[in-house]
């Protein structure tokens, strides 16, 4: 029989209030708020943080504070990842980005989502669905990224989107819901 976090990362219905998930959570909430509280002069100790919150990195990663994650270790960035200042992600499934994302500030990615009809969201059980990033993705400013989008290559995301649909490579997509506003000759 799957586990409640076997269940999670699966994508399938499962309970948030399992206490191995609940010991995740606590440990994710304890590194952020680590990190929240160092100062600009600490750049060796907020990588150091970074490495250990997270699922994987590359070499070079940068993220502004404040940060927000619900697990951290689903999330994993590729090289050269930049997230300007207010990030939040709620990684209850993985959240995978390529080498050389960048991200404006407060961008917000939700692989989390609850049952659309009243009596199955109050019983507690939630899900989530995966969220994927090719390389060379740069996501504006105010950007809210829906559960289970795809986005390809070399794409950019204009400020204030909300992707609610898979992304292909070489385009620029904004709006709510995000649509392709213009190809990116590569
Ligand atoms: C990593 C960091 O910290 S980044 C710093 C934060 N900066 C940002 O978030 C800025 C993000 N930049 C944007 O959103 C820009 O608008 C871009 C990059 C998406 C597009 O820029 P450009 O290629 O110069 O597009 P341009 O200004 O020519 O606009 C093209 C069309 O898209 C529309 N458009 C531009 N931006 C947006 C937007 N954010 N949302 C919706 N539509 C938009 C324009 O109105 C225009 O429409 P039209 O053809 O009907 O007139």
């Amino acid at each position: 029989m799957k586990t409640e976090k076997e269940k999670m990362l699966a994508g399938e219905m499962y309970n948030p209030s399992n206490p191995e998930l609940m010991k995740d959570r606590e440990n994710a909430r304890r590194l952020v708020r680590m990190y929240n509280q160092t100062a600009d002069t600490e750049g060796d100790k907020r990588t150091k943080l970074l490495k250990e919150l997270l699922g994987s990195t590359g070499e070079h990663i940068k993220m502004e504070p404040n940060i927000r994650f619900d697990y951290g270790c689903n999330t994993y960035v590729g090289e050269n990842f930049f997230a300007n200042f207010d990030c939040t992600i709620l990684d209850v499934c993985e959240v995978r980005f390529g080498d050389n994302c960048m991200l404006g500030p407060s961008v917000q990615i939700y692989t989390a989502t609850h049952p659309l009809h009243p009596a199955e969201r109050n019983s507690g059980k939630e899900y989530a669905k995966p969220i994927t990033f090719g390389d060379n993705v740069w996501i504006g400013g105010g950007a809210i990224i829906n559960p289970g989008v795809v986005v390809g290559n070399n794409v950019v995301i204009a400020s204030g989107a909300v992707v609610t649909k898979n992304v292909p490579d070489n385009v620029v997509v904004g709006g709510n819901p995000a649509k392709v506003i213009k190809q990116i000759e590569v």
